[in-house]
């Protein structure tokens, strides 16, 4: 005779993986340039100002004048699957999709923008998930990245009468997995060069220099990054700052600056990379991949290679597998 089992079987709780990415806007056109723009310089997480300050300077002189020329940026690296972006992360979901086993959906949202944090946490309630892992994809903590990212999952929670239980994903920045990924993509990429670089930058995008001051980890987890990486490949990498936003002082050296001196003193061919984004983008793609090579060139550099990201490349995806299933040891299986 079967005995019945000690518990009845109970189907375990589904659970939510949601990717966060920072937001792009919906086309390269200045009217939704500057939809995504008012929205991402109106959080105070990036510029801490108080509003009564900051909103007449944003609202009538940038989102006159940026909007425009950022759409002109934008177009540059648009794709028939729309900003790089998006259609990277998307892709990112889509290949992590089934990789937890059963009762594991993979999401993907950003701060600014579409698809918009709030609803596709209300979605992943929607279809039954009791357990949500948070995952701002950027591997240095930042408050005006992930800090911001959590911020905006709370701010709906706090709006749910029934909430789901919540995980966030730490900072990876030396995380031997991504680091070990990083290795493997910048070295595949430099064995595809048909020059051996004399140097290789690592791009960060910079931060306003308060910050540091102020207890955010951001610079020093750059740091790491970058020395953990250059000891992994043996040698030394050159780490600077892109995207200077406003007239205050910004983490340096600057991008454009480094790549200029390096130039002007005779090193005369570069690699570049940029190990904090986890999806090549704007800021990789246009200032960085276009304006980065013409500035290098420019100031009488020779060979200039910008490597990609990441992104959805089998050995970044299997990096971001790992870290996410870490943090969803012991959600997934009912005792
Ligand atoms: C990866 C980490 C990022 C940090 C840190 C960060 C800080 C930060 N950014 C701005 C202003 C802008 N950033 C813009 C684009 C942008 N920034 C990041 C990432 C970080 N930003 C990404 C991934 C992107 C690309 C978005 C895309 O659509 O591809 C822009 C918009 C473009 C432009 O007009 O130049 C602005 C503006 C500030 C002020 C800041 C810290 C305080
Ligand atoms: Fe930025
Ligand atoms: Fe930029």
């Amino acid at each position: 005779m079967m005995l019945p089992p000690e518990h009845p079987a109970i189907p375990a709780p589904k659970i939510g993986v949601l990717l966060i990415n920072l937001g792009t806007p919906d086309s390269p056109e200045p009217r939704s340039v500057k939809r995504y723009l008012a929205e991402f310089l109106s959080d105070r997480r990036v510029v801490e100002l108080p509003a009564i300050a900051w909103q007449p300077i944003l609202r009538g002189i940038i989102l006159n004048t940026r909007p425009k020329k950022s759409a002109h940026a934008y177009s540059q690296v648009w794709t028939e699957d729309g900003s790089p972006l998006a259609a990277i992360t998307r892709a990112q979901g889509k290949a992590l999709e089934g990789t937890f086993g059963d009762g594991v959906v993979v999401d993907w949202a950003m701060r600014y923008g579409r698809p918009a944090i709030g609803d596709r946490l209300q979605a992943l309630k929607d279809m039954g998930c009791e357990r949500i892992l948070l995952a701002p994809l950027y591997p240095q903590y930042c408050a005006a990245t992930t800090a911001t990212a959590n911020d905006k999952a709370f701010a709906k929670l706090a709006t749910m009468r029934w909430q789901p239980a919540i995980r966030t994903l730490p900072p990876y920045h030396d995380d031997p997995a991504y680091i070990d990924a990083l290795k493997t993509s910048v070295e595949a990429g430099l064995a595809t060069l048909d020059f051996v670089p004399d140097a290789i930058i690592a791009s960060f995008h910079g931060m306003p220099k308060r910050t540091l001051a102020l207890g955010d980890p951001y610079h020093c987890h750059c740091q790491k990054t970058a020395r953990l990486l250059g000891e992994a490949m043996g040698r030394d990498l050159v780490v600077a700052f892109q995207s200077r936003f406003g007239p205050a002082e910004w983490l340096g050296p600057a991008t454009d600056t480094t790549l200029e001196q390096l130039a002007q003193g005779g090193t005369g061919k570069v690699a570049l990379i940029a190990p904090g984004f986890s999806a090549d983008c704007l800021e990789t793609l246009e200032e960085l991949a276009i304006r980065g090579r013409e500035s290098f060139i420019a100031a009488g550099g020779t060979h200039f290679a910008y490597l990609p990201c990441l992104n959805d490349t089998p050995v970044g995806i299997e990096m971001l597998r790992g870290l996410l299933a870490r943090e969803l040891e012991g959600w997934a299986a009912r005792p």
